[in-house]
């Protein structure tokens, strides 16, 4: 199979009671973008690490178009690098940094300095850094480096890319936007990528596919939409964000069905904002414990009969106290099914 096949996987360090990672198989295509999504702990990073030839495999094995890497040491592997802090040359300036980049490649414009500072321009500019080839490093902000340290690992066209929380060091906004243009520039360069992260949005911003692991092993993998709408289990569902769960054949669940449509599982997973508050006379009612403002709107922590406590929307500036009944209209969209 082409592209980048792992193959039960397992990675042990010496002196620990458990696996990291623990028998996990995927397969990313070429030109695939894969996201390795879990909790703190759970063996995402020994994962990448053990695909790029950094941690050795307890068992299973790690293949690219169907042969075996396992015994390619790690620059030989073809495959490029970014992680958290971006690991820049200080000494070097930006155009230094991303030239660097190209020196690792096997490629043609390696041969003339005109060619090489044509590319370097080139992965500026696809990076949204034009004209900053001679910036000093300590003077770029920390998601400039981000773009650096990308465009560096992207020079030499590596066939599999390795990201390992390349945003995590960011602030929310900055992450947000950065992880469009991630995706962008990952789709743009046909790049087949594995990217690590622990943030839901961020992974379903940048992946085709995602990858939800927890306790070294993997939970299931899929596209954005199918895990958001049919997550495996409902430890998956909770990593994801529902926050209450309502067996089918419950009373309360009822009116959620009526919200939703006819679904094929057999319990319904709530997510924040399946309840949105709203005056009149509503198909729902819940008891506010607390309101809290984020973005712009109000977020009501209601207790809903039959459901439990879970977050409902509200318009921005509405206030109540703990202890009100508010009537809630249900949003059949942030309501998934599983069985
Ligand atoms: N070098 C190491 N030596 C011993 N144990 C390690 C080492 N690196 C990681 N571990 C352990 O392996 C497990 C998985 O760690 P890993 O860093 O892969 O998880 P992660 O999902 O990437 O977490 P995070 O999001 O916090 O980086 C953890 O229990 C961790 O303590």
């Amino acid at each position: 199979m082409n592209g980048l096949g792992l193959h039960d996987v397992v990675v042990r360090y010496p002196g620990a009671t458990a696996p990291a990672v623990d028998g996990v198989s995927l397969h990313v295509a070429p030109g695939e973008v894969l996201a390795l999504l879990g909790p703190s702990g759970c063996g995402k990073s020994s994962l990448l690490r053990a695909v790029a030839g950094l941690e050795p495999l307890a068992g299973g094995a790690v293949t690219w178009d169907g042969a075996s890497v396992v015994d390619v040491p790690v620059h030989r592997r073809g495959f490029g690098l970014v992680f958290q802090d971006g690991q820049l040359f200080t000494h070097r300036d930006v155009g230094g940094n991303v030239a660097y980049g190209l020196s690792s490649g096997g490629l043609s414009w390696r041969s003339s300095a005109s060619g090489r500072s044509h590319r370097v321009a080139e992965l500026l500019e696809l990076v949204g850094l034009a004209g900053y080839e001679r910036r000093e490093v300590a003077t770029l902000s920390g998601g400039e480096r981000q773009r650096v340290a990308l465009a560096r690992a992207l020079a030499p066209a590596p066939r599999l890319l390795l990201l390992d929380e390349p945003l995590s060091a960011l602030d929310r906004s900055l992450r947000e936007r950065l992880a469009v243009d991630l995706r962008a520039v990952l789709v743009a360069t046909g790049t087949t990528a594995v990217f690590v992260t622990h943030d839901q949005d961020e992974a379903f911003a940048v992946a085709d596919r995602v990858a939800v692991l927890a306790d070294g092993r993997l939970l299931q993998v899929d596209t954005p939409p199918e895990l958001w709408l049919r997550p495996a289990s409902r430890e998956v569902a909770r990593f994801l964000g529902y926050e209450a769960f309502v067996p089918v054949g419950d009373p309360a669940a009822a009116p959620l069905l009526a919200a939703t449509g006819p679904r094929s599982g057999s319990v319904l997973a709530l997510a924040e904002g399946a309840f949105v508050v709203t005056p009149g006379d509503t198909a729902a009612k819940g008891t506010v414990l607390g309101v809290t403002s984020r973005r712009g709107r109000s977020e009501v922590r209601v207790d809903v009969p039959g459901v439990g406590p879970v977050t409902a929307l509200a318009p921005v500036g509405a206030r109540w106290d703990a202890g009100d009944v508010v009537g809630l209209r249900i949003d059949g969209s942030a309501i998934a099914s599983l069985d």
